[in-house]
């Protein structure tokens, strides 16, 4: 408990990240744009601080960050305000490659989808961090999660290339460390916090894209 006061000010936290999912959600729970790519970009930032191997991960999470801020700040602008307003707005001006792709294969609907999915992994690995022991392996924990969710949208390449990178991944305790939220118990803490939001995002999400057909958008 000792190292509370003040953290605010010191460097990168985890906490940030999960606090920027937290003001994602609008009253009437539409998913802002603006705090959801915020969001990525934490995230982003937190797994380069784990070295240059998760790179090609990382690289492909900005260009999908990129796309969606081009949108966002685009002529267009306005309606890409919420997720909710992005899905209208693309499908009611037949901007969404919708069963292959054709004149356009960077929709924000699709690329949205994509870090989507990714959320589903990061909810499921922040929930095994949350429920692991002091001897559970990461490197485990990551991948369980990654089998369960992304794994199944990916070819054969990128799993195997998301399976070596994961097992360089620090183990749990210097993982907490990195995450920069104080003691295991106020990370373990955080975590159980953090965990709702997310999947509340999650869900708005993925019933949205179920309502609209949108969940197989090549
Ligand atoms: C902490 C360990 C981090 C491991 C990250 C697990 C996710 C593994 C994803 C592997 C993606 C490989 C890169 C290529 C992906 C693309 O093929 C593929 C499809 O895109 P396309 O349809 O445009 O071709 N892209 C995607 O699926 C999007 C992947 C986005 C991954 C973002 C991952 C960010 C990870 C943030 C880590 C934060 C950990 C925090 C824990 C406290």
């Amino acid at each position: 408990m000792k190292t509370m006061a003040g953290s605010e000010d010191q460097k990168f936290s985890l906490q940030e990240v999960l606090d920027t999912f937290k003001l994602c959600l609008s009253e009437n729970k539409e998913v802002y744009l603006e705090q959801y790519v915020a969001g990525w970009r934490g995230l982003v930032k937190f797994l380069n601080s784990l070295g240059s191997v998760f790179g090609f991960i990382s690289k492909d999470a900005v260009s999908k960050i990129q796309i969606l801020v081009s949108y966002m700040k685009g002529e267009n602008a306005s309606h890409y305000a919420t997720v909710q307003s992005m899905v209208k707005y693309e499908l009611d001006n037949n901007l969404v490659d919708v069963n292959k792709k054709g004149s356009h294969p960077e929709s924000g609907c699709r690329t949205l989808l994509r870090l989507h999915r990714a959320l589903r992994w990061l909810e499921l690995f922040l929930d095994r961090l949350r429920t692991s022991t002091e001897d559970s392996k990461t490197s485990a924990l990551c991948a369980e999660a990654y089998n369960e969710s992304l794994a199944q949208h990916h070819p054969w390449m990128i799993r195997k290339a998301a399976g070596m990178a994961f097992l360089v991944l620090p183990g749990r305790q210097t993982f907490f460390e990195v995450m920069n939220v104080g003691p295991p118990e106020q990370v373990v803490a955080k975590l159980g916090e953090a965990l709702p939001l997310i999947s509340e995002v999650y869900q708005i999400t993925e019933d949205l894209y179920a309502q609209h057909n949108l969940l197989d958008l090549p």
